[in-house]
């Protein structure tokens, strides 16, 4: 008997962005990524890891191409539509966190449950999840710019996980981490992942880190073999 097939939560077709600035652009002509997948996507400084991350959490939108994520042909949704999508279905946790300093760092959590329109979030829910990603839930109610930088992290990936999104976007958030921090961080973050079968993109330029991974792909493998068209 055939294995079930695994669904693809993510599809690239022909995509192409180029910054109007400066022309800076980025060529993928296929990529598809399995639901639960956990991919080490990995690349030199400069090379289009962030840009890449932008365009499938739907902050740029291709020139050309579609992305297709969760059978939803997420490049072509309107404004609001994709924003609601992005809130519903994908969490994102970019190098700097993001965080809003003031908040405290329930509150921080909380939004995240209310601009997906999940309101079964209970603060008991967001505890749950700030212990499991080993935070003294003491630190509920305190402003998120008063914690450490290890402590912040791990707000922000909980804040991109509180609504059981089948996608998470991860942004070298360990490189303010020493060597132990990064590990127990990764062995986390990926416990966490599979426990909500969600599928990971995990983007960093240190190649250490992709043996907490399934899957490690060069960004420069993606992108379109023309030499005149470089990640
Ligand atoms: N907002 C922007 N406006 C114009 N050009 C940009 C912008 N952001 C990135 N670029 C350019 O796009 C290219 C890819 O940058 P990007 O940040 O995606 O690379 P990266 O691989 O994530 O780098 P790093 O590892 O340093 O974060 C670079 O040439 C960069 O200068």
């Amino acid at each position: 008997m055939s294995e079930p097939q695994v669904p693809v939560a993510i599809n690239l077709e022909q995509v192409y962005y180029q910054y109007p600035k400066n022309g800076a652009e980025l060529s993928i002509p296929a990529w598809q990524v399995l639901q639960g997948e956990r991919v080490f996507l990995y690349g030199p400084s400069g090379s289009g890891k962030t840009t890449l991350l932008n365009l499938l959490a739907g902050v740029l939108s291709p020139d050309r191409g579609s992305i297709t994520l969760l059978d939803s042909a997420f490049s072509t949704l309107s404004g609001a539509k994709r924003d609601r999508f992005r809130a519903r279905h994908i969490g994102v946790v970019f190098q700097q966190f993001n965080l809003i300093a003031h908040l405290t760092v329930a509150k921080n959590i909380e939004l995240a449950a209310y601009f997906a329109g999940n309101t079964r979030v209970k603060r008991d829910d967001i505890a749950a999840l700030v212990a499991a990603l080993q935070l003294s839930t003491d630190l509920l109610d305190k402003q998120a710019g008063q914690l450490s930088v290890g402590q912040q992290q791990r707000v922000a990936i909980a804040r991109a996980l509180i609504n059981r999104p089948e996608i998470l976007l991860v942004d070298e958030p360990t490189s303010a981490l020493d060597a132990s921090a990064r590990d127990a961080f990764m062995q986390l973050l990926t416990t966490l992942c599979a426990k909500l079968n969600a599928t990971l993109i995990f983007v960093s330029h240190d190649q250490s880190l992709q043996q907490y991974l399934d899957v490690t792909v060069a960004l420069s493998s993606l992108c379109s073999p023309r030499e005149d068209a470089p990640c």
